[in-house]
């Protein structure tokens, strides 16, 4: 219910609001000074830092005491620019809540008491003068919980002391700018439609806001949860998930103060330009910014620069448009195949078999001899206890390798080689020489070099050392163990596939000879085929151990159906102290893998974790798009009836069919045009493929004022994009124009493109237009009919080409 503006309520409230706008000044400029102050102070030992300290070098003891003074001015330091850094967050933190102080209010009466609590939510706590009070408590405050969970009515809290209960008798939800309420709503339900209708109404900013005015109790769910190992989130498209981990992450930040700081945290996207997408809710929140990045960036540095590796995207283009070159289909099994979690097991088994035989091993060699036999290697590995697991078992070797290269170092040193070694010396090496030797050998005194037959000797030594210290560092690295070879083994020999499969108690794909001839020929040439990727790593790091990162506490994975069963196992061993949120839409899954059954590792991961370990969570209803697009996007796939469209009116989506290109260009101007005029921020143009963005780019760019999105574009701009569909993935737009909604290899028409189109077409905020050229897509067929409107070419009310709609891409 709305409050109007000539109630006594809203009168109390805007003098309230007065009165925490008065405070939040106070405290702003409390502040101010005490930063100017530690500001003032930095800058003073900056530029003082050498007077402060004793810089005295001539004796040891001297040189410890002027270490000790550096470090303690340094110390000195780093406090105060840790104290300013603070400050100023807390102060961006104050300007905020000086503007929008906060954005709900609950009446709780506590069961047994005779008053009731009144609390008011914003992004940060402040208490009153005195600091008795809360003037605004943080909406990550246990308390808040009741505004998220409940309407008014009877509601519990569950707090460390136990279960509170007792009632709601007043939710109250603000719209709060510059100091003034510019809305009112005390709601009945759990969180007012009416305050989500005008939020959810706006044109969308280029970045992705917070939501915390406005969280869903489901959504609620995913945010506060702290018990489970895995947190698995299967949203609708526009159902919040993005939005849901990004305040989980704030949540987290704030519940765990103190022991859980940012870089302990790190988000899987999809792409770069989706990390600029959402890089400012967290600092909207007065947080930092948790590690972004992608599991293509991930695997790049892991693989190092042995092989090129493909990138996702590159996969996926290959896959919508190579159909007719020579060796497609062999590569689509070989993709579908090595996502599922059968190949994991296959690769397991194969593991298995290698602890027992089968494992590639290079000659050691120092200089130009071999030192060691890769064949003497793998007899001395195999011999070694087969209940010591692989990783320990290198470990062995590689100290028994190190072993034998000391020995060699021993009698290598009256060789003849090294005499002329020793002679070619120059001067600078032999001053390093024999500094390094009087480092290690404390006796050797000045004079010593002066003997002749000595100073040869101990030369020796040093040139010695120099020659092993590349062997030395190989056999430290375990490379000889050849781990391409090796891996390369399972898809050369068909006997130890078929060990690996038996040791899995599995069987091998019927295709299982293209799917090796195709993996071969790539491997062969040090191409890293993306699916072979992670497949390859696991196999190195099971085999020479885990690198793992026991830093990082939370893991929140966005688009979590694109991933394999493979890559949430990496990532699972990878991470191993971590918590995970995997956040994913089966009816999203656009990757190359992705099959009819939808069986991507997205469903396979709950099996990683115990199921007491594990909490999902399903969100179903579709907060992005206006009710006559989910209407419509819901037809587009099987399930779709279970997703609740939010009721914001609009107009139902519509399709234009174009006789060619030419045409179907003029068209899209006319309609980016008028969309323009209307005040529509951000416009997407979303083409099938890369290719075919760039070709649309090409035929608009004279004409419209667009931008083309790639694979490596790294912002996210207001404006009009040409954006292939798999990179618009997880991002949204004001209207959406979908390029080719024809039945057309260019479009849509194969039954595994359905996933492509429905993904494509949920990215649309207030407004869906598809265009189709020539025929129209199978899947805007029968009954979906009623929900799009047809639009023979210029019936639409678009500015004509040329028209001035473009001058001004302005607001509303
Ligand atoms: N509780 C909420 N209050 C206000 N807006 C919300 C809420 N939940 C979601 N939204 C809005 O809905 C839109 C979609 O949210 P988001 O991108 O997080 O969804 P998603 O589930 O990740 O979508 P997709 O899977 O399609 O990428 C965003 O504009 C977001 O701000």
């Amino acid at each position: 219910m709305k409050v109007s503006e000539r109630e006594p309520e809203w009168t109390a409230e805007q003098r309230r609001v007065d009165e925490v706008v008065r405070q939040v000044d106070r405290s702003i400029e409390a502040l101010e000074q005490q930063t100017s102050g530690t500001h003032l102070e930095m800058v003073d030992i900056r530029k003082n830092f050498w007077d402060d300290v004793t810089v005295n070098f001539e004796d040891s003891a001297e040189m410890a005491e002027t270490f000790a003074s550096l470090k303690q001015q340094a110390e000195i330091l780093s406090e105060r620019e840790r104290a300013h850094g603070h400050a100023a967050r807390q102060l961006k933190t104050l300007r905020k809540l000086k503007s929008s102080p906060y954005f709900g209010r609950i009446d709780f009466l506590e069961n047994g008491e005779a008053q009731a609590d009144r609390v008011y939510l914003g992004i940060a706590s402040l208490r009153d003068r005195a600091d008795e009070h809360y003037l605004i408590y943080d909406w990550r405050a246990p308390i808040a919980s009741l505004y998220y969970d409940y309407p008014p009515g009877p509601a519990e809290l569950k707090t460390p002391s136990g279960l509170i209960e007792g009632e709601l008798l007043l939710k109250r939800q603000f719209v709060i700018r510059e100091g003034e309420i510019v809305s009112l709503f005390d709601t009945g339900v759990t969180i007012g439609d009416e305050l989500l209708q005008e939020v959810l109404g706006r044109q969308s900013d280029a970045q992705m806001r917070s939501i915390v005015g406005t969280i869903q109790r489901e959504q609620n769910r995913i945010i506060r949860n702290e018990r489970s190992r895995l947190l698995l989130v299967q949203g609708a498209a526009g159902s919040g998930k993005t939005s849901a981990a990004l305040q989980r992450v704030a949540y987290l930040l704030y519940r765990f103060r103190g022991t859980l700081n940012a870089d302990q945290i790190v988000l899987f996207s999809p792409n770069p330009m989706f990390n600029s997408y959402v890089s400012t809710v967290l600092p909207e929140l007065g947080e930092e910014n948790m590690q972004q990045t992608t599991f293509q960036d991930y695997l790049g540095a892991r693989l190092g620069h042995s092989f090129k590796l493909e990138n996702p995207y590159a996969q996926l283009e290959y896959a919508l448009r190579a159909e007719l070159e020579p060796g497609y289909s062999s590569r689509m099994e070989g993709i579908r195949y090595k996502a599922t979690t059968g190949f994991v097991r296959l690769i397991d088994g194969f593991l298995g078999v290698l602890g027992r035989e089968g494992l590639v091993f290079r000659d050691v060699r120092f200089r130009e001899e071999t030192l060691v036999s890769g064949a003497a290697i793998g007899a001395h590995f195999y011999g070694l206890d087969r209940s010591i697991s692989v990783p320990n078992r290198m470990r062995l070797t590689a100290e028994w390798l190190l072993r034998l290269l000391k020995e060699r170092q021993k009698t290598a040193r009256t060789e003849p080689w090294v005499d002329g070694a020793v002679e070619l010396l120059d001067k600078e090496t032999y001053l390093k020489a024999y500094q390094t030797l009087r480092r290690q050998n404390r006796q050797l005194k000045d004079e010593s070099f002066d003997d002749f037959d000595r100073e040869r000797e101990l030369l020796g030594q040093y040139v010695v050392m120099e020659a092993v210290k590349p062997t030395r560092t190989r056999i430290k690295k375990l490379t000889f163990v050849d781990v391409r070879s090796t891996f390369l083994k399972l898809f050369l020999d068909s006997e130890m596939a078929a060990a690996a499969a038996a040791q899995a108690g599995i069987e091998l794909p019927g295709q299982w000879e293209a799917i090796c001839k195709d993996t071969i020929d790539r491997l062969l040439v040090k191409k890293m085929a993306y699916e072979d990727a992670t497949p390859f790593l696991y196999v190195v790091e099971r085999i020479r151990g885990f690198q793992t990162n026991t830093s990082v506490r939370h893991v929140l994975i966005d688009e979590a159906q694109d991933y394999t069963a493979f890559q949430f196992a990496y990532l699972q061993r990878l991470f191993p102290f971590s918590r995970i949120t995997a956040l994913g839409d089966l009816n999203q899954s656009i990757q190359a893998h992705a099959s009819e059954e939808a069986s991507t590792g997205f469903t396979a991961l709950a099996s990683l974790y115990a199921s007491e370990e594990t909490e999902t969570i399903v969100l179903r209803q579709s907060y992005r798009s206006t009710r006559p697009i989910v209407e419509f996007t819901s037809k587009l796939i099987p399930d779709g009836d279970g997703i609740e469209p939010f009721n914001r009116g609009g107009d139902k989506p519509v399709l234009t069919v174009a006789a060619d290109s030419n045409a179907l260009n003029g068209l899209i101007e006319g309609r980016l045009a008028r969309l323009a005029a209307n005040g529509n921020r951000t416009i997407a143009v979303i083409c099938k493929t890369g290719a075919q963005s760039k070709a649309v780019y090409e035929a608009l760019r004279d004409r419209v004022p667009l931008r083309l999105v790639q694979s490596e574009t790294s912002t996210f701009e207001p404006g009009i994009v040409v954006i292939p569909s798999y990179l618009a993935k997880g991002v949204e737009f004001d209207a959406v124009l979908v390029y080719d909604a024809s039945g057309e290899p260019s479009g849509y028409g194969k039954e595994s493109e359905r996933r492509l189109f429905y993904t494509v077409c949920t990215r649309a905020m207030h407004e869906l237009h598809l265009f189709a050229l020539g025929t129209v897509s199978p899947f805007l067929k029968g009954p979906i009919e009623d929900y799009y409107a047809s639009d023979s070419a210029g019936q639409q009310a678009d500015l004509q080409p040329n028209a001035n709609g473009f001058i001004d891409n302005g607001k509303r």
